[in-house]
């Protein structure tokens, strides 16, 4: 038996440079894909989901060698084909097809949909007219329009029309793989089903592989066979579809449920949602580039902190660094008991501080004493007026594993693969035993 998935994916990156002035110096790099790796199989669908911005589509245009990747191989068939040449890329983008989430934008309106969806056999060396035309009425017949559909035009179609079309012309050349980018958000939810049903029905048909991308895990779960989880530039998980719905092992891939409707609200994942911005890729965070929003992200040894205190004090931690609280705001807010001149109630410092904590969310007094003590000294550095020391004093104190350890993606204890270090601590504890 053949072993060799159809399409092996690694260490596949794609940067933009950020440039400045005339001579287009670079000052930076946008790691939109940084160091990607996954396989599909022959027939199989891989999902891959994440926020917007994450590198989904980024990844796909770079597999395909519509823009040229920054590092890594795509091997396709057993071929590395980023080492290509004009000619063998042709034929490459034979097999592998994409489709994309704007089906109005890929058809040029002067063309009848015939000639559109015929145009890939032109290209690649089907001269005669009425075979060309022949396959092309087929094939509309297959994803579910008419025949006679083929002279007619794309102005003439709805948008779910227009994306079976876009689905003709993508199996026209019989490729191997497909790669669906968002295929159906630019769609009417009461069509997307149908258009679902179609491709995995010509999925089986045409024994397909497909890479489909999607923010919307709902419609991922209805098509995938397994799913990767794309976090700013990285895969962070990837597991059978069902598994990761019911055990996801990543906190990224739990929120991200969390934060979709469900209508079984004893499924994992119903309470937690995602909060905060996505970090800059031009900029990710260090070690697990998730840590800045997790909700299980690890606090240090040293103390013992109720998880949501510990991630409330992170967040404060982290707005810290970006530069001095607004006490004025907080004062005003919280004032009850000090007036000052004008009368108007402002807070004093104690409540000013205990004001802070309540805009984060930490608790008046954290379940730790000693990590209590490091805060309320930040908090009074802070309030009074040193923010440089209380930035340091949460810096050196409160540091996470998080963000000195780069997770891998390794195998869990759930039998797929996941990156966050809490499955290195679950590791751990279980080698150890077996090394004494
Ligand atoms: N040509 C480009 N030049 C500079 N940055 C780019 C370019 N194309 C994409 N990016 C950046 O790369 C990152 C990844 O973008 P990408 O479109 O791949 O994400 P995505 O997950 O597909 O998002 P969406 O779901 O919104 O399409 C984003 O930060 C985006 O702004």
């Amino acid at each position: 038996m053949n072993d060799t998935p159809l399409l092996r994916v690694t260490g596949l990156e794609k940067h933009y440079p950020i440039t400045r002035g005339l001579l287009k110096r670079e000052v930076g790099r946008v790691r939109a894909v940084d160091g990607v790796d996954f396989e599909v199989a022959a027939g199989e669908t891989l999902g891959l989901v994440g926020e917007s911005g994450c590198g989904k589509s980024t990844v796909a245009t770079s597999l395909l060698r519509l823009e040229e990747p920054t590092a890594g191989e795509v091997r396709f068939d057993g071929e590395d084909v980023t080492t290509y040449d004009k000619q063998r890329l042709k034929r490459f983008r034979r097999r592998a097809q994409m489709i994309f989430q704007d089906p109005t934008s890929s058809f040029d309106p002067r063309m009848s949909i015939g000639e559109s969806v015929a145009e890939p056999l032109l290209v690649h060396g089907i001269t005669d007219r009425s075979r060309r035309r022949e396959i092309v009425m087929d094939l509309l017949e297959r994803v579910g329009l008419s025949a006679e559909d083929v002279d007619r035009y794309p102005h003439e179609f709805s948008g779910g029309q227009k994306q079976r079309v876009a689905l003709a012309r993508a199996l026209v050349v019989n490729p191997q793989l497909l790669v669906a980018d968002e295929p159906v958000s630019a769609l009417d939810v009461s069509i997307q089903s149908d258009i679902l049903n179609l491709m995995n029905d010509i999925q089986e048909e045409f024994d397909l592989a497909m890479l489909f991308i999607s923010h919307d895990l709902g419609v991922v779960r209805e098509v995938c066979d397994r799913v990767a989880v794309m976090y700013l530039g990285e895969i962070v998980e990837v597991a059978p579809t069902e598994a990761l719905f019911s055990n996801p092992q990543h906190p990224y891939t739990t929120s991200l449920l969390g934060s979709i409707p469900r209508p079984d609200p004893t499924q994992r994942g119903e309470s937690v949602t995602l909060v905060g911005d996505v970090p800059s890729p031009s900029n990710p965070p260090a070690g697990c580039r998730f840590h800045t929003r997790c909700p299980e992200v690890i606090p240090p040894a040293d103390y013992a902190f109720e998880q949501g205190a510990w991630r409330s004090v992170q967040d404060l931690r982290q707005r810290m660094r970006e530069g001095p609280l607004d006490l004025e705001t907080v004062r005003t807010a919280h004032g009850e008991s000090v007036g000052d001149a004008e009368g108007e109630s402002v807070a004093g410092d104690e409540q000013l501080k205990q004001g802070l904590r309540a805009e984060f969310d930490i608790p008046r007094q954290l379940s730790d004493p000693e990590g209590d003590a490091v805060l309320e000294r930040a908090l009074t550095a802070e309030v009074e007026g040193d923010h440089e020391e209380a930035r340091d004093l949460l810096d050196e104190a409160f540091r996470t594993p998080c963000e000195q350890t780069y997770p891998e993606l390794r195998e869990t204890e759930a039998g797929w693969e996941a990156a966050c270090l809490l499955h290195e601590d679950q590791r751990q504890r279980v080698e150890r035993p077996a090394d004494d």
